[in-house]
């Protein structure tokens, strides 16, 4: 037989099965449903029962009904393939491996779900250790039909004649398929590496590094699948979080998790973790750096100590014909001691009342023959509706923008810093807070979260927000199972807070590559990485993954020689897939950049199925994008240095690398990430005929 008619024949065989199961599932689907209005009959049914049996029926009702919409969410999610794997082993037995495990009404194995310990081999087996595996194949289809199959022969010597090998491998099959708007799952080709760091125990903190393409983010994405399948009692509960650096890239990654039949999981992006506000600006990088740092946090605690901008200064009250007085240095004193006590600001207004009575007892004490005594005074005082009026202008309850946006003032700021900011720093961040209408910035975000917690939350029904951005605080940020952070190398400390506030139960996995940080302080970020682990005891897995399955070699080759300043060689993964083609490096005068560009992006349009990225410096980001717009392309993006991590197109035209190194201080791994963010094509414009070898 032919080749073709061996694979058309294999092919075949594996449609049948396919089919059998796709049956099947049909059948499941009608038993789920009828479980679920089962479930609802019983509810239906509860009304009318004695409060005990009620009780019971509620609750296995609500087991059912969750246990069936669990079923309908697996089966209904948007399968690329239900069954997409197939294993022969020595002991003559075939497993199916799928997306989801189906058994037949006999409870016969039809497929493994992929999470489950007996698929490991599927991922785990290698030609030196091949745990009894003959044949892994890869089946690749198209809805329900078989389109494809690809062979890997791990035991030769075990291999029947009856027992065919066919494809080239699936893994780089899959590479070379184009890229859409979407990261797609990759729960067909993950490798044994990868598998290790999916299949690692939830506890603690697992710690997942390498090199650009190496699949980090496919790879943290698959354990939170792997995660909720092992326990969905303990990640399921309290939720599952999976923060990212911008909102492009949550876009981007959003539909994996889905894929694999889980949507529960929460993507948050760090300009969004905070609810109420969408940060859409970012800042440069001196001052993002200034907002990042720790010692923003004494900049913040004295910054709600101080009195709001629009706070009276001085307090008269006339009671028993004596005018009784507490000028602004008194009333300091008064809201010194206040802020000394146990509560934060916004619920202390009581005890700012309290404390404000006492002060104009001690002035009546001090006049002669006072006629009242201090508990008369006290209560009638009280009482007064202008000294409540008093105290609610004195004693504001304030959102976080309030007082952040209070920060603005140059001499507030300075006094509230202190020594802890140098009179540059002061400056950068007063003008970044300068226009009003100009939103928060994404480094704000993890500032306004810190000024949550400090200011505490405002009693509920008097509180009424002035600061429309931010609704009243939510409290329960710490409750998530599992964190997930994606490009934790570019948090800052005060992100690290903010992330780790929601971790306080939390057990982690965290995903990075420390050569791609674009953050100036490493040393101090580790330091609040640790803190929001929960400290240096908590237990670390780690995993480095070395190959990059993004870039062709080609690709790869250059950014090596570009980053050298950056990365040692040993810190670079290897390429693993050829196009035979090498990047462009095409140099033209600064007057043309953007026009060559976008003629550059039209080529590559042409030669790709999937997307094109222009990648830029963000001074150049404005005029290319209403630029591009005017090609009408949908699969064309415009992106800057830092927005494009993360992300991957099919072909690339980078802009000017000299001003993406010049851009800020880590503008060289900015570069690093720019250069690595294509599969298949990637072309360079530079006014520098020396580039990339005369820097
Ligand atoms: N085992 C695999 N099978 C198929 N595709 C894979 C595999 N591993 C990774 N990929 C693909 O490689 C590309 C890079 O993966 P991913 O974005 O997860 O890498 P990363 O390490 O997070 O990259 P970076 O840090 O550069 O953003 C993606 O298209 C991903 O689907």
């Amino acid at each position: 037989m032919s080749e073709t008619s061996v694979r058309e024949a294999e092919i075949a065989v594996e449609q049948k099965h396919v089919d059998v199961v796709y049956t099947r599932v049909a059948e499941m689907r009608g038993e789920a449903e009828a479980m679920r209005d089962r479930g609802d009959e019983l509810a239906h049914g509860a009304r009318n029962e004695a409060v005990f049996e009620q009780a019971a029926m509620l609750f296995e009702r609500d087991v059912m009904v969750r246990h069936a919409n669990q079923i309908l969410r697996s089966l209904d999610a948007e399968h690329e393939g239900l069954v997409f794997g197939r294993l022969d082993t020595t002991d003559t037995e075939t497993m199916y491996v799928g997306r989801l495990g189906v058994r037949d009404s006999e409870f016969d194995n039809l497929v493994t779900d992929w999470r489950a310990p007996a698929a490991a081999p599927f991922y785990q087996a290698t030609a030196e250790q091949p745990m009894g595996v003959i044949r892994r194949r890869v089946i690749r289809s198209t809805g329900q039909s078989v389109v494809d199959i690809d062979d890997d022969l791990l035991m030769p010597e075990a291999r029947q004649e009856t027992m065919p090998v066919v494809g080239e491998g699936a893994l780089i099959a899959s590479l070379t398929r184009a890229r859409g708007e979407n990261m797609r799952d990759i729960v067909a080709t993950i490798q044994k590496e990868q598998d290790e760091a999916i299949r690692a125990p939830w506890r603690g903190v697992t710690e997942i590094t390498g090199g650009p393409g190496t699949g980090k983010t496919a790879v943290a994405l698959h354990r939170v699948a792997y995660l909720l399948y092992r326990d969905r009692r303990r990640m399921g509960g309290a939720g599952v979080l999976v923060v990212g650096p911008s909102p492009a890239f949550t876009s981007y990654i959003s539909r994996v998790l889905p894929s694999m039949g889980e949507d529960t999981v929460e993507l948050r992006s760090l300009s969004d973790l905070l609810d109420g506000v969408k940060a859409t600006r970012t800042d440069p990088g001196p001052v993002a750096a200034v907002k990042g740092s720790l010692r923003m946090r004494r900049v913040l605690k004295k910054a709600i100590r101080e009195a709001p901008a629009d706070a009276p200064t001085e307090l008269r009250i006339v009671y028993h014909g004596e005018v009784l007085k507490l000028d602004a240095r008194e009333l300091a004193r008064v809201r010194a001691s206040v802020h000394n006590g146990r509560r934060p600001p916004n619920q202390s207004r009581v005890d700012a009342a309290e404390a404000l009575l006492e002060a104009l007892w001690r002035k009546a004490e001090s006049y002669e023959d006072f006629p009242v005594k201090r508990a008369e005074l006290i209560t009638e005082l009280g009482e007064r509706i202008d000294f409540h009026r008093f105290v609610v202008v004195w004693w504001q309850l304030l959102t976080p923008g309030e007082v952040l946006r209070g920060l603005s003032d140059r001499r507030r700021l300075a006094r509230t810093a202190g020594r802890g900011l140098t009179r540059a720093e002061v400056d950068l961040l007063a003008d970044s807070w300068a226009d009003p209408e100009a939103g928060f910035t994404v480094a704000d975000v993890a500032l306004l979260d810190e000024l949550r917690v400090l200011l505490g939350r405002p009693p509920r029904r008097r509180h009424r927000s002035r600061d429309n951005q931010l609704p009243p605080p939510r409290e329960d940020y710490d409750e998530y199972s599992h964190i997930v952070v994606d490009e934790a190398q570019d948090l800052s400390p005060m992100q690290w807070r903010m992330v780790g506030r929601r971790g306080k139960y939390a057990s982690w996995t965290v995903v990075g590559d420390p050569v791609q940080s674009s953050w100036p302080d490493p040393a101090e970020a580790r330091q609040a990485q640790e803190a929001a682990f929960g400290g240096p005891r908590t237990q670390h897995r780690r995993f480095a993954l070395r190959t990059n399955y993004r870039n062709s070699a080609e690709i790869f080759a250059l950014a090596g020689r570009v980053v050298t300043h950056v990365a040692t060689p040993d810190q670079l993964p290897h390429a693993v897939r050829s196009t035979g083609v090498d990047p462009l490096v095409q140099v033209c005068v600064e007057d043309e950049l953007d026009t060559t560009a976008l003629k550059a992006a039209a080529d590559l349009l042409s030669e790709v199925d999937g997307t094109v990225g222009i990648i830029t410096a963000s001074s150049r980001l404005p005029g290319l994008r209403t630029a591009a717009e005017g090609l009408g392309e949908d699969r064309l993006r415009v992106v800057d240095g830092l927005e494009s991590k993360g992300l991957e197109y099919d072909a690339v035209v980078l802009v000017e690398p000299g001003e993406l190194v010049a851009e800020s201080t880590t503008g060289p791994r900015t570069l690093y990430v720019a250069l690595t963010r294509a599969t298949q094509r990637l072309t360079v414009l530079t006014t520098d005929e020396t580039w990339p070898d005369g820097r």
